[in-house]
């Protein structure tokens, strides 16, 4: 499908969230094989698990993917029949796959996301809260949980320095939510790389919120996690409203 006529693919029109998703990592610590976003958990992609989740947060009104250049039409062809997406060919590094995802992403959405395909169990209550913040006044907003093991600062050969006071640290998750003027000023100004979305935010001096993250969405990096995902996919969203 055209890039520029998916575009106006909806979700929930009456959604006031684009979230962009990158999607194009190779996934080098996950081991040989395929893209990581199209690597299989219990039979389906990563990146479909994670798109179908995003759709099923009421406030998401169009979702975009960055793919592997090589394989923008087989991910189009892969997730028509779970959501409407747009699919657009990412960069070499995370943040250029987000600024091309981000690019066609229309002026009107006020409120833009940032999920890696990698946290793809991301439950949609995670969504949606991430998505309130912004909307009820943050510029950005970010996912957390406590930092659980005790943290040495070390010199390059490995001697410790020191140690860490986790009772101020936070270990950050994706969606990353940003008034879309923010994300985009952001990303224009950002001279240096980022590891995550906030990050380019912070250094525009502009604050940016945290609110609770979920163990569901632990990003998948080494095979271990990809294991422990398979045992979690069982498990419901804590967060659901009970039926
Ligand atoms: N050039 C890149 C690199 C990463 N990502 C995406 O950014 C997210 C977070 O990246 P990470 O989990 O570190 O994935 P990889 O870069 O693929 O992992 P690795 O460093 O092991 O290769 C993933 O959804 C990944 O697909 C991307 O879109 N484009
Ligand atoms: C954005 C991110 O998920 C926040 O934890 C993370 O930084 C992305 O992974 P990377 O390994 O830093 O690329």
């Amino acid at each position: 499908m055209n890039a520029d006529r998916d575009v106006t693919a909806q979700l929930n029109a009456r959604g006031d969230v684009a979230v962009v998703v990158p999607a194009a990592g190779a996934g080098l610590r996950l081991g040989p094989g395929a893209p990581k976003a199209l690597r299989l958990l219990e039979g389906e992609p990563l990146l479909v698990h994670a798109v179908r989740r995003l759709a099923a947060a009421p406030s998401v009104r169009m979702i975009v993917v960055a793919a592997p250049r090589a394989d923008v039409g087989a991910v189009q062809a892969l997730l028509s029949p779970v959501a409407p997406v747009t699919v657009v060919p990412g960069g070499a590094e995370r943040q250029e796959s987000v600024a091309a995802a981000l690019a066609v992403v229309p002026d009107e959405v006020p409120i833009v996301l940032v999920h890696d395909a990698a946290r793809c169990l991301t439950p949609p209550s995670v969504t949606e809260r991430v998505a309130a913040a912004v909307r009820s006044g943050a510029d950005a907003v970010i996912p957390v949980l406590p930092v659980v093991d005790t943290i040495k600062e070390v010199s390059a050969d490995e001697v410790v320095l020191g140690t860490v006071d986790r009772s101020v640290l936070r270990a950050v998750q994706t969606p990353q939510g940003f008034r879309a003027a923010v994300l985009r000023a952001a990303h224009e100004a950002a001279a240096d790389s980022h590891t995550d979305d906030a990050g380019a935010v912070e250094k525009l001096g502009i604050p940016v919120r945290c609110v609770p993250g979920s163990d569901l969405a632990l990003k998948i990096t080494r095979p271990l996690d990809l294991a422990l995902a398979t045992h979690l996919l069982a498990m419901p969203d804590p967060e659901a409203p009970a039926v």
